[in-house]
């Protein structure tokens, strides 16, 4: 279960974006979360996800508090985490080939043997092989680099998927391809899953349940 209790959370302790959200997930659904630009869905993901210290509230990983964020969080609340994010180009670093890129959390745990076998086919699950895993991200496409990204996402195996409006610049048929790489990842592991949107018609046919942000903040 990914419990968020009472998350208060910004970029200035004067003017928190985030206030007072409470939002549990229990182990392997899907929630998506719907709200109008602007009004901090992404940093509640961040949030969630071990990225963003929060203000105040607490952060609950399948039962144990968050010990601390970003390069702070111990490595296994850390890689307990896939994050995906709207804009690759802004994720993925633009000298590395698509082969490193989406090899590179095992080499940030350290992790050698066997490592380029993981690689590849954790890329061949989101559909990219051959000579595009050695293109850098200004050779590909968006969609190209996105599905870099979620193959990054997916190769430690994590128990939860933070997608933050993975497919909001993508076409209706790669966002079909990226959307079914998610949920083929969690029938087979049973991963939960946030995902962010700012389509309900997606979000609804994807996800388990949808909740609204002025829900969770109490808003009318
Ligand atoms: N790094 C930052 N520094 C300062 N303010 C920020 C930063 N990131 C986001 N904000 C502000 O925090 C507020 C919430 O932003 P956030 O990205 O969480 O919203 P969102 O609901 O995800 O929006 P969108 O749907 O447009 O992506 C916005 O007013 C935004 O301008």
């Amino acid at each position: 279960m990914l419990e968020l209790d009472r998350i208060t959370a910004g970029y200035d302790r004067r003017a928190p974006v985030v206030r007072e959200v409470s939002l549990t997930i229990a182990a392997g659904e899907a929630v998506g979360l719907l709200g109008p630009s602007g009004c901090g869905k992404s940093t509640l993901a961040r949030v969630a996800a071990l990225l963003h210290r929060p203000d105040t509230g607490t952060v609950v990983i399948d039962g144990e508090p968050a010990r601390g964020w970003r390069h702070r969080a111990p490595r296994a609340q850390r890689t307990a985490f896939g994050v995906v994010f709207q804009q690759p180009r802004l994720s993925a670093d633009p000298r590395m080939r698509l082969a490193d890129l989406i090899a590179e959390p095992l080499r940030a745990t350290g992790r050698r043997t066997g490592a380029d076998a993981v690689a590849g086919e954790s890329a061949r699950r989101v559909g990219l092989s051959g000579e595009l895993l050695r293109r850098r991200p200004h050779e590909v496409s968006d969609g190209q680099l996105q599905r870099a990204c979620l193959a990054r996402a997916l190769i430690l195996r994590p128990r939860w998927l933070v997608c933050d409006e993975m497919t909001a610049m993508l076409d209706a048929s790669t966002t079909a391809a990226l959307v079914g790489v998610v949920e083929e990842y969690r029938a087979e592991t049973g991963a939960g899953l946030l995902a962010v949107g700012h389509d309900r018609t997606l979000l609804g046919r994807w996800c388990d349940r949808t909740v609204r942000w002025d829900d969770l903040t109490g808003t009318p």
